[in-house]
């Protein structure tokens, strides 16, 4: 199926990009697939995933006794439609933070409708086929899944719904390529990694120990907890009770950000701007605008668990999130645009498509971005003073530039990692537009997502909106060569002698693509603090300040990051559960606890 049309390029330029056959030879590379995949290719069970089926799911009482209208013809054409007593839960998207609200609602014995814009499930973590090649639509790092802890949220999301998936070990996380010949390997092994650092700054062994093994004190912290919903206090005073040293030592650096931490131990310039660049990578900001929490979460968990990667492509996982969920007796529909939420007295009450379709529920969440729900699907009301406080503390960050390559094997050396960041000559470049560059060779790791004797190459780069915008489609076809010439020609100069003549297959995806296909206003990558943030204090969590309407995804508590929206899900899902009955809950706690935390946002 080609479900993501990238809009692709006319071959008229200086490099190849129309589709040549794949040569009659045998696979240079072929090592790097024996070699990894030797490496480990673990299982979480049976593959139930490469059948399409999660049948072991274990189904919640509620969810066995259900007969279930299929809603897939039902045409609302602005009258309610009831179904038997309705839905628990709307969910408007299905990102990863979408579907594990819905699954986690649904295996708590939810009746869950998930609605989806698109054709196929997972947002930014979809995925599209073309010529033989498995695209993975976003990032292809994938944190929080691994089998020990318990921050293995995406891991733990598809157990709950009995659709494990094989993965692949990666034993780098990211190749730094940056300034001044400065070249890490993050390798999964800690003590590696820290030795491979502390060779070009052997001056700043101690501060490179004590930033470090401060991260360790919180992820540590983290992973002793059961991650629910941070806005449900007999869950958080209970956590409170059972682990307050714990909890205590996640209060102290909640409004912290690395940047400062580092800059307490580390003086060395050049150090500092690697730990910007290994902090760029969590949020797209610099280490001096991350929160701690969450940089401690990813420059932990990839020593901790490791990078793991999904055989068959990060596309697997949504495609099991929505088998699970209708294993569950639940629902999702595609090609479901919402338009609009309906609201009736001041609360949420269903949803309305722009076919003119209308479904009902007790609540309504949203997995799209907090701009586009507050301004485009809540109509005719004043901006809550939550939405108003978190768009004065975050703001769009850019959108990006993507191409998606197939090239030639022999183009890439045989030890070459699957994920790489580069950044050639200058710091300060690290968060211009198109100054630093993503790379993913994810073939590396799964050979089968590219036809024999190729590699696939996920390059992506920061680009704004504004500077694609009133351009002819002429010109905007050609400036997305010049563009993505400029960035492969980087790579060949930097990375691959030979890169561009190896092409086999190109798209590039631009703000606009991005904006079109993810829903995701401006295309945006996510929110990001307009200065210095106080840490995560400032994140919204899923209530909002209309009743029965709660946001799931990156501009939730704690932001951009596919586990972190997954963890978003998690908390989204037991804040509604409580809400609707499904799990404990006391009101009067709750007044106090969401006051209280409305007032700690005001302060960030
Ligand atoms: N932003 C990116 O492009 C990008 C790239 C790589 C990875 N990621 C990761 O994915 C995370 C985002 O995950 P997420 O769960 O927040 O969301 P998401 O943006 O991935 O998914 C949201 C889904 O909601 C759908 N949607 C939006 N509005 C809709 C509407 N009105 N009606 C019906 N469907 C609608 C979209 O089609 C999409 O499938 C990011 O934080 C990032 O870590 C993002
Ligand atoms: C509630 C109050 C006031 C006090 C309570 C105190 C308390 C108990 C606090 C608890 C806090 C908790 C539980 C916090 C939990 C935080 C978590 C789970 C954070 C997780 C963050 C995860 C992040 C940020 C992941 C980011 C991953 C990203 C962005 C990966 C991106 C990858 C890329 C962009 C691609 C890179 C690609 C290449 C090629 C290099």
């Amino acid at each position: 199926m080609s479900n993501f049309p990238f809009l692709s390029l006319s071959n008229h330029t200086p490099i190849n990009y129309h589709h040549t056959p794949p040569p009659p030879t045998t696979f240079q590379n072929s090592n790097f697939h024996t070699k990894f995949q030797s490496l480990a290719l673990r299982g979480y069970g049976e593959s139930k995933f490469a059948s399409g089926s999660c049948s072991n799911a274990p189904r919640s009482a509620k969810a066995r006794r259900r007969k279930w209208v299929l809603v897939k013809g039902v045409v609302g054409g602005g009258k309610r439609v009831n179904f038997g007593d309705g839905f628990d839960a709307i969910v408007i998207g299905s990102g990863i933070g979408g579907l594990v609200a819905g699954t986690q609602l649904a295996v708590k014995g939810a009746r869950v409708l998930v609605l989806e814009k698109y054709v196929i499930p997972g947002g930014s973590s979809g995925f599209y086929h073309r010529d033989g090649y498995t695209f993975d639509v976003g990032s292809s790092v994938m944190f929080g899944f691994s089998d020990k802890g318990n921050l293995n949220l995406i891991t733990q999301a598809l157990e709950a719904v009995g659709c494990p998936m094989q993965v692949i070990p990666d034993p780098t996380t990211v190749h730094f390529h940056l300034p001044n010949n400065l070249s890490v390997r993050v390798h999964k092994e800690y003590d590696k990694f820290i030795e491979e650092l502390t060779s070009y700054f052997p001056h700043e062994k101690d501060g490179i120990l004590k930033f470090y093994g401060e991260c360790w004190k919180i992820f540590n912290a983290l992973n002793s907890l059961e991650l629910k919903s941070l806005e449900e206090p007999l869950y958080l005073f209970g956590q409170f009770f059972q682990k307050p040293l714990e909890c205590l030592t996640l209060a102290y650096y909640l409004p912290q950000n690395a940047g400062a931490i580092a800059r307490k131990y580390i003086k060395d310039p050049q150090l500092l701007s690697f730990i910007d660049a290994e902090c760029f990578i969590v949020s797209t900001v610099n280490a001096l605008q991350t929160p701690m929490i969450n940089a401690s979460m990813v420059l932990c968990d990839r020593h901790f668990g490791g990078i793991n990667y999904p055989l068959g492509g990060v596309g697997g996982i949504a495609k099991s999130l929505a088998k699970g969920l209708v294993d569950q007796g639940s629902q999702i529909l595609y090609k479901a645009n919402v338009t609009s939420i309906i609201t009736e007295q001041g609360k949420a009450v269903g949803v309305r498509l722009s076919d003119g379709r209308e479904f009902f529920a007790k609540t309504v969440i949203s997995n799209a971005t907090r701009w586009d729900t507050f301004g485009k699907l809540i109509k005719g009301k004043t901006l809550p003073k939550e939405e108003e406080n978190f768009q004065k503390v975050y703001v769009k960050a850019p959108s990006f530039l993507s191409i998606h390559m197939g090239v030639k094997a022999e183009v890439l050396p045989l030890d070459t990692d699957c994920h790489h960041f580069v950044l050639e000559n200058n710091w300060t470049n690290l968060e211009e537009p198109y100054g630093s560059i993503f790379l993913s060779i994810p073939t590396v790791l799964d050979s089968s997502l590219a036809p024999e004797g190729r590699h696939i190459l996920h390059i992506f780069t920061t680009s704004s909106m504004d500077d694609w915008k009133g351009l002819s489609r002429i010109e905007y076809e050609a400036k997305k060569q010049i563009v993505a010439d400029e960035i492969i020609s980087r790579l060949e100069k930097k990375l691959f002698p030979g890169l561009s003549s190896s092409i086999d297959f190109i798209e590039v995806g631009t703000p606009k693509t991005h904006r079109r296909f993810l829903a995701r206003d401006e295309g945006t990558y996510g929110p990001m603090p307009r200065g210095i943030p106080k840490g995560l204090l400032g994140m919204p969590f899923n209530t909002t300040g209309i009743d029965g309407l709660y946001c799931v995804g990156d501009s939730c508590f704690p932001g951009q990051g596919v586990i972190a929206v997954a963890f978003s899900g998690v908390m989204c899902a037991h804040r509604v559960a409580a809400d609707i009955g499904l799990e404990k809950k006391s009101p009067v706690l709750d007044a106090m606890l969401l006051r209280l935390l409305g007032w700690f946002r005001t302060l960030a």
